[in-house]
């Protein structure tokens, strides 16, 4: 079992699109795992989001606290340090804290105004472009995450298109997270957990601690290749490729300096109706839609606590 680095470029090119749809399809059937370079996304743009959200994390408790995402219904704004336990059954809260920047939306659209779940405006700490560099980075992320799914398309012989309706205002989340240095150890940076999502695409600055446990065998290091996406499936995923595609249970030990990782999750549209693709046999799963389904699991990872 490994983890592929495959190259973005063989498919938006049109220079080996059935090698790199095989070479995926093979990946998201083994882990649900790989790394994805030759992206297009500009290495300014990812360092310009690492330096806002540094920028961000070095802010006064108290400043960061009127952006507590536990006061938010739309999973928006500053997660802080013991909120959430990604592994809700180890009784160990995550070593890090991060800021959520969801789909973005203007306060009158009528969705907003009706509180429709997942359709909140974001919030937004007074950093200098702060909020253009993550919008720039959302929408290039999630360009990319839409073209990965034309080629999960393809490997699924789903008709040309089939995703697009259902990414065409998701609940894509881009989440910039913070890990202080651990050298005690203990603990977790982000406990054992499968992405509750369709696909994620994660950017790290490089500092290891990334790890995924392959059914049936034991935790290894995701490798890190410089400028590249680790990508998986999520949970989202598997459950409408009915178990062809697969998630696959991963976690981030307390890493010995200071560590900083992107990550977009991509999830549909909130009214998707998510049920076994055509072609992949009887569904194993009732239908849900995507905001149901999300909703069960961010309610899982958040503690009950009141704001402080
Ligand atoms: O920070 C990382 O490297 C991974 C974080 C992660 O797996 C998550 O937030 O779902
Ligand atoms: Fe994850």
């Amino acid at each position: 079992m490994d983890i592929p680095v495959l190259d973005w470029q063989r498919f938006a090119s049109g220079s080996d699109v059935a090698g790199f749809v095989k070479d995926l399809g093979a990946a998201c059937r083994d882990t649900g795992f790989f790394l994805v370079k030759g992206h297009g996304i500009p290495e300014t743009l990812i360092h310009d989001v690492f330096a806002k959200g540094d920028a961000f994390f070095a802010r006064p408790q108290a400043e960061k606290a009127a952006l507590d995402i536990r006061g938010n219904p739309h999973n928006r704004g500053w997660a802080c340090q013991g909120s959430e336990a990604l592994d809700e059954t180890s009784g160990q809260m995550d070593r890090k804290e991060a800021f959520n920047v969801g789909f973005d939306l203007p306060a009158d659209d009528p969705r907003v105004l009706k509180g429709e779940p997942f359709r909140g405006v974001n919030i937004w700490p007074e950093i200098d472009g702060f909020r253009d560099t993550m919008l720039r980075y959302y929408d290039a992320a999630l360009a990319l995450g839409i073209g990965l799914h034309r080629a999960f398309e393809m490997d699924l012989d789903l008709p040309e298109g089939y995703f697009a309706p259902h990414f065409s205002e998701p609940m894509a989340t881009l989440r910039v997270l913070s890990y202080p240095a651990a050298p005690d150890g203990e603990g977790i940076g982000a406990g054992a957990h499968t992405d509750y999502g369709s696909v994620t695409l994660l950017m790290t600055d490089g500092v290891g601690g990334l790890q995924v446990k392959p059914r049936g065998g034991d935790w290894i290091n995701v490798p890190h290749v410089k400028g590249a996406y680790v990508v998986n499936i999520g949970d989202c995923l598997m459950r409408w490729s009915n178990d062809i595609y697969v998630s696959t249970s991963h976690r981030v030990l307390p890493p010995k300096t200071a560590r900083r990782s992107i990550a977009f999750f991509l999830d549909p549209n909130p009214d998707s109706v998510i049920t076994a693709l055509p072609g992949t046999g009887e569904a194993k799963y009732p239908a849900i839609t995507g905001a149901d389904y999300l909703r069960s699991r961010l309610d899982a990872t958040y503690t009950p606590k009141e704001i402080q």
